[in-house]
């Protein structure tokens, strides 16, 4: 497996949770008298090496939702199913639950309107939103809007925790991140996050007395504070300012997640808060392979991971290098419906004569979209209209080369998502052809193109190279996009 930047968060996070569930609630004396050095088992809980608490647990439920689209009911709903023990528990029970996060679970399954579950008083900023906010940042990640960002943060949050100080810790929770994701190092980010929450308290009429709460964030270098002022109890701002103390003290993954812990009193979360960051920081070659060993269900984990980064983060899912030597292929190639109109596999083909429809414009087929979506990228709308009025894609395809201020590294990290988009569009609008996608199940399609090595893989069905796709000549992307197109029409 090559971990993606979604696995370095998400790992980073569930491997700090596992670390302070055996002491959870246990004091910062204690834990000076005997450190968390390692993974350890039972303890607080009772629970074997490697066991996620709710944190986790709840931060698997929104990714898992968010796979889908953003949709405030189906996240709850997820809540719901996990605190009945149905989905995302490390061994089938609920054994870790916040007083806040119980009510709203309740008045869920009540049917109330999801961001009307969270209690909104004061009394209720307990940790348990911003504990699971993590998988928002994969979301928002091409979000820029502010605003946008405050409005989607305040929703999730309000699910379980609904007053303002919740909502705009796990904002600035989630802006921290998002210049994490853009690639800035942890000074720059914990900069960026300070000025852009700046501007948002400038521009927006907020309670400049819920604001000062979170000065030692915001104005001052919550590195500066010493230990004794740092709080690691379950209360919201505590949390925030332990894992970003914890992020700017250290210097490795390992040090930061040890270092929440042994702040002791709510350990896990404080600890998974920070592994998430540290994570994003450090990368998942930085958590130790001992721990990630032990992490309970981690191959599911991967799974949501990768998944996240497909949907979420618009990458490529399956890989060469991911194919195993038991998988069945399916290989394809040429694009002409057999004699009888029977949809056969040439369907698979981005020339298949098969029209879709996006935001009212006519593609005739796959190819015309692709080339339609070349010449948008690269701003040549004289081509573009000529495309879109293309007789056969042949004649889109050759357009499609004379597209002007065309950059190759920009086509090569965007031409896969367009593919695979304009592949979800041709088989979602036509029942036949999804039928007939959705019928290869499990097999690896692969474009048997002797004469393409992007999209397909360089070789025909029958060369002796083409059942080892070690020896490919080509990536397959073709192939690899239909296999994706598959799993979102599955869902
Ligand atoms: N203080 C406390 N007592 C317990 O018995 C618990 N099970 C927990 N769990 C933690 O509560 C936090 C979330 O609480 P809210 O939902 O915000 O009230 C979170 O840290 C859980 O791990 N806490
Ligand atoms: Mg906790």
């Amino acid at each position: 497996m090559k971990p993606t930047i979604v696995h370095n968060g998400i790992f980073g996070f569930v491997v700090g949770d596992a670390l302070g569930v055996p002491v959870e609630f246990k004091s910062r004396d204690y834990l000076n008298r005997f450190p968390v050095n390692e993974m350890l088992e039972y303890g607080t809980h009772e629970q074997p090496k490697g066991t996620w608490s709710d944190d986790s647990s709840l931060t698997f439920c929104l990714a898992e939702s968010l796979c889908n689209g953003y949709n405030l009911d189906d996240i709850s709903q997820k809540f719901l199913q996990w605190f009945n023990a149905q989905i995302w528990t490390p061994h089938g029970i609920v054994f870790d639950i916040g007083i806040a996060t119980t009510a709203a679970i309740k008045l869920i399954k009540h049917g109330i309107d999801p961001v009307l579950c969270g209690g909104a008083s004061e009394m209720d900023n307990g940790n348990g939103s911003l504990m699971r906010i993590l998988p928002l940042l994969f979301y928002l990640q091409n979000e820029s809007d502010l605003k946008v960002i405050f409005q989607r943060v305040k929703e999730v949050s309000s699910i379980t925790h609904a007053h303002f100080r919740s909502v705009f810790a796990c904002f600035i929770y989630v802006i921290y991140g998002l210049a994490l994701l853009k690639g800035q190092n942890k000074k720059e980010a914990y900069l960026t996050m300070q000025l852009k929450i700046k501007h948002f308290i400038q521009e927006n009429n907020l309670d400049v007395n819920e604001i000062k709460l979170f000065n030692r964030v915001l104005v001052d270098d919550i590195s500066a504070v010493p230990e004794n002022e740092i709080y690691s109890s379950g209360y919201v701002l505590h949390s925030l300012e332990a894992s970003l103390w914890c992020i700017h003290t250290t210097e490795s993954y390992k040090d930061a997640v040890l270092k929440a812990v042994n702040l002791g009193d709510d350990t896990d979360t404080t600890a998974a808060i920070t592994g998430g960051l540290a994570g994003l920081i450090y990368g998942f070659n930085a958590i130790p392979e001992s721990w990630l060993n032990v992490i309970t269900k981690k191959e599911e984990i991967e799974k949501l991971c990768l998944e996240m980064n497909a949907t979420l983060m618009n990458q490529q899912k399956y890989t060469v290098k991911d194919i195993k030597i038991s998988d069945k292929f399916l290989m394809f190639w040429g694009h002409q419906p057999a004699p009888n109109g029977e949809i056969t596999k040439t369907c698979f083909s981005q020339w298949w004569l098969s029209a879709f429809v996006h935001e009212g414009i006519n593609y005739k087929t796959a190819e015309h979209w692709m080339m339609a979506k070349k010449a948008e990228l690269f701003g040549d709308t004289t081509i573009l209209a000529k495309i879109l009025d293309a007789k056969t894609p042949a004649e889109a395809k050759k357009l499609g080369r004379e597209v002007s201020h065309y950059h190759d590294d920009i086509w090569v990290k965007n031409r896969f998502e367009i593919v695979r988009q304009g592949n979800y569009l041709k088989f979602s609008q036509n029942e036949a052809l999804k039928d007939y996608l959705l019928a290869t199940e499990k097999r690896i399609l692969v474009e048997a193109s002797p004469v393409d090595s992007i999209w397909g893989i360089g070789l025909a069905h029958d060369h002796p190279d083409a059942a080892y796709p070690e020896k490919w000549k080509g990536l397959n992307l073709l192939g690899f996009a239909l296999m994706q197109v598959r799993d979102e029409l599955k869902r």
